[in-house]
């Protein structure tokens, strides 16, 4: 398959039972709309599944990773090794995203499509199922050359999108979230968020992994320098991804395509997947129905992003990680929001006195 027809095939969720969910949580036995966001939660994932019974079966998280030739003008913290290095702690299941997946029974896909690692002698200790699909060893440094080909963006997109959508079906998820690992991506993602957002770079732009105040003047200006050199079309997605993007973040837009496509429900983490998410929306607005934002980063920029989607995040708890993180973490909410509307009885059924207003 192609990009062009996933994306054409992308097809709204279901306004119909949207309405009817949200005639059925005012007849549940609570006060008019007392669970707040979590019953805006459950008519969503009614619209997106097609039913007023919703059902969250099996979760998985996607963690995609890969490196950025970026890093060579020192805008991370920490160095570039870090990459593979979190790599192999995801594949041996003790990173935050194994323990937290662990915790909520979420399948954990990590992929590596594009780091330097070498990949000859890997673990033999894996607990996490790993695949190994580059598109080459990191991208190009983008304030010197675009980051990659078009061609290269679209294949990290589709790598993201046939990894997620062969475990979709392999392992029966309707519901999963994206993650990213990569030294120096939140360069990359802030770019694309100011390019797309029309933002001021300076609006979209923060300390990553914890840069000092120094550090982020320089990369507020390598990140002008870039849009300056390169000029991204804001609404050309694959232009976007090319100039100033990064591997992981084509293929978790990949990911939310997956979603997409399979109509089930995507939940977005920190700032790299969201600037992936932005991707995925520029290539078809309608990406957006089936998504949720995990948690408002506390990367600057975050917030600028989920309003420009018109997501209102479920967790704030000023985490700052990636990997999934905050998307996982906020899982829980997703499948209470469902059980909710499918278990709750309402007024007749459970002879509970309506309101005399
Ligand atoms: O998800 C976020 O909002 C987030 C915010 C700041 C940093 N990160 C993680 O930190 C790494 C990138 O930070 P940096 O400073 O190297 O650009 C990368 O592996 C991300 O997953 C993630
Ligand atoms: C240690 C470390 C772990 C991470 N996980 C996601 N991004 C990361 C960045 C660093 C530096």
């Amino acid at each position: 398959m192609e990009l062009k027809d996933i994306v054409y095939n992308i097809t709204p969720i279901n306004d119909d039972v949207l309405e009817k969910a949200k005639e059925k949580t005012s007849r549940l036995i609570m006060p008019y709309r007392a669970l707040g966001y979590v019953n805006d939660i459950a008519e969503k994932l009614c619209a997106i599944y097609s039913t007023l019974e919703p059902k969250i079966e099996n979760k998985g998280v996607f963690v995609m990773a890969a490196d950025h030739g970026v890093a060579e003008e020192n805008v991370s913290a920490y160095p570039q090794e870090v990459t593979c290095e979190m790599i192999k702690a995801f594949i041996e299941g003790v990173a935050t995203i194994n323990a937290l997946a662990r915790l909520n029974n979420c399948f954990t896909i990590v992929a590596d499509v594009g780091s330097l690692c070498d990949w000859k002698n890997i673990s033999n200790l894996q607990k996490s199922t790993f695949i190994v699909n580059k598109v080459k060893n990191g991208t190009n440094n983008f304030t010197k050359q675009y980051a990659m080909t078009r061609k290269e963006a679209i294949q990290s997109i589709m790598i993201g999108f046939d990894i997620a959508n062969k475990y979709i079906h392999s392992e029966k998820l309707n519901l999963i979230a994206t993650g990213d690992m990569g030294i120096s991506n939140t360069t990359a993602a802030s770019a694309i968020g100011a390019c797309i957002t029309k933002n001021e770079v300076e609006l979209m732009t923060g300390q990553g992994t914890l840069i000092t105040d120094e550090m982020l003047k320089n990369k507020v200006l390598i990140i002008k320098k870039a849009i300056n050199l390169h000029k991204p079309d804001p609404d050309d997605a694959i232009d976007v991804l090319s100039k100033i993007g990064g591997f992981e973040i084509g293929a978790i837009a990949g990911v939310i395509l997956a979603a997409c496509y399979n109509k089930i429900p995507v939940v977005i983490d920190g700032l790299i997947s969201t600037s992936a998410a932005l991707l995925a929306y520029k290539l078809n607005p309608v990406t957006k129905q089936y998504m949720f934002a995990g948690h408002l980063s506390k990367e600057k920029g975050h917030n600028l992003m989920l309003s420009y989607l018109d997501l209102k995040p479920i967790l704030q708890l000023d985490m700052r990680l990636g990997e999934g993180s905050g998307a996982v973490l906020s899982m829980p909410i997703i499948e209470a929001a469902a059980k909710i509307i499918t278990e709750v009885a309402t007024f007749e059924q459970a002879q509970v006195s309506k309101s005399n207003l």
